[in-house]
């Protein structure tokens, strides 16, 4: 009896057992395939999108067919196309004509008050010593020099002695004309600057760091290329580690090449040398070269000039050398004029920050000491403020 109790016990354990596997089967099947199955989604479903036929690319958009639902969009991929690499921008410059008129202002602003002090002076009707002295005081104020202020003054008094009107037009004119007299406008202004036979015109710029020199030159290839000239530059100024820089950041905005040299302190007459080489090979019209004018001494800078100078005429002449002066350093600056003219053949004055000073006369005192004509005029910061110099538009600006 008791064996067949334990049968019993044990059949329905088995039982047991065999009805809890088979459930735990079937629980375990339903699982894994709720989890198989995609999630379903709001709205119009997703799965629209997937169903487009392959190959259709054209953008499909289905009005809806009921305020809610969304319309299936099938955008066409967009095609990889590499970014354009960026264009440096080239400048078309001002032309350079009539450029001194347009600055003529500036001029003016700083200079007009030695014009108007002089016309007030000199149309007070009754002229005494004093006043004459006040003149001569306000032309020797303007840098103009001793021996111009003398000239013009006696000038002016035979006017009066002679005319004996004191009129404000009437002296006006008078100044005009012996201003312009003494700022000699028969000089040949005019800047070497096509091609000189079969080779390049050459032009080397001189000066002491800080006139304004490597932006002269960076003006100057402006205003040629405004005159559809070729130019090349030269960084010969290897002094100013950033001057190169400088200088081929000016020629690149006009399309302008530099010829420099990658190493700080390389010999200038080496990168001028390779300046005029490249200038000739590519038969552009004119080759500037910028230079460092380290004014330590005389003989040094004789030395440095003369080097330049001599390694260039192995392959050219140099067909214009320009000295460039700040106008605001007065004595100073007929000073530099007066060594670097003993260095180099200066053949013309760049006169920069003409439009921060009233000391205009710094023009005429200039071309008297050196017998060279002033041929370019600095009136301001800007890429187009480097002018021609006009002698008219000059002294108008003084006098008007
Ligand atoms: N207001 C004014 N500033 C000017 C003029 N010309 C040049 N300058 C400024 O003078 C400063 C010196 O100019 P640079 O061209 O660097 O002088 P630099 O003589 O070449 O000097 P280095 O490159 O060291 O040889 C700059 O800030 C120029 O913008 C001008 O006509 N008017």
């Amino acid at each position: 009896m008791d064996t067949v109790l334990i049968y019993v016990i044990v059949g329905v354990i088995v039982l047991l057992g065999a009805i809890a596997y088979g459930v735990s089967l079937i629980t375990g099947r339903r699982r894994t395939l709720e989890r198989e199955a995609p999630p379903a989604r709001p709205g119009l479903p997703a799965e629209d999108l997937d169903r487009q036929p392959p190959g259709d690319t054209t953008d499909t958009v289905a009005p809806p067919e009921h305020p809610g639902a969304r319309a299936t969009v099938e955008v066409e991929p967009e095609p990889e196309v590499a970014p354009a690499p960026p264009q440096p921008t080239v400048e078309r410059p001002a032309s350079a004509r009539g450029r001194l008129q347009r600055l003529r202002a500036r001029l003016a602003r700083s200079n007009s008050s030695i014009g108007q002090g002089l016309l007030a002076l000199l149309s007070r009707g009754k002229l005494d010593e004093e006043t004459w002295e006040e003149v001569e005081d306000t032309l020797i104020s303007s840098d103009l020099g001793v021996e111009a202020t003398m000239e013009l003054v006696e000038s002016l008094r035979t006017r009066v002695k002679v005319d004996g009107a004191t009129d404000e037009a009437t002296v006006r004119g008078w100044l005009r004309e012996d201003l312009l007299a003494l700022v000699q406008p028969d000089m040949d202004r005019r800047i070497t600057s096509t091609r000189v036979g079969d080779r390049p015109a050459v032009i080397l710029v001189v000066g002491v760091n800080g006139t304004g020199k490597t932006t002269t030159v960076g003006k100057l290839a402006r205003v040629l290329v405004a005159e559809d000239r070729e130019v090349l530059l030269g960084a010969a100024d290897t002094f100013r580690a950033a001057a190169a820089d400088q200088l081929e950041t000016w020629g690149a905005r006009v399309g302008v090449p530099t010829v420099r040299s990658e190493k700080d302190g390389a010999d200038p007459a080496a990168v001028a040398f390779d300046a005029v080489k490249a200038g000739i090979e590519e038969e552009v019209d004119v080759v500037i070269i910028d230079t460092a004018g380290r004014l330590h001494n005389k003989v040094g800078l004789m030395d440095e000039l003369g080097k330049v100078k001599r390694v260039i005429e192995k392959q050219s002449e140099i067909d214009e050398v320009l000295l460039v002066l700040d106008a605001t350093t007065g004595q100073n600056g007929l000073q530099q004029a007066k060594v670097f003219s003993e260095a180099v053949d200066v053949t013309g004055i760049v006169l920069t920050k003409l439009d921060g000073t009233a000391k205009g006369g710094i023009v005429v005192a200039v071309q008297r000491q050196l017998g060279v004509p002033v041929k370019l005029v600095g009136l301001g910061e800007g890429p187009d403020d480097l002018a021609p110099f006009d002698p008219e538009a000059f002294v108008d600006a003084i006098v008007m």
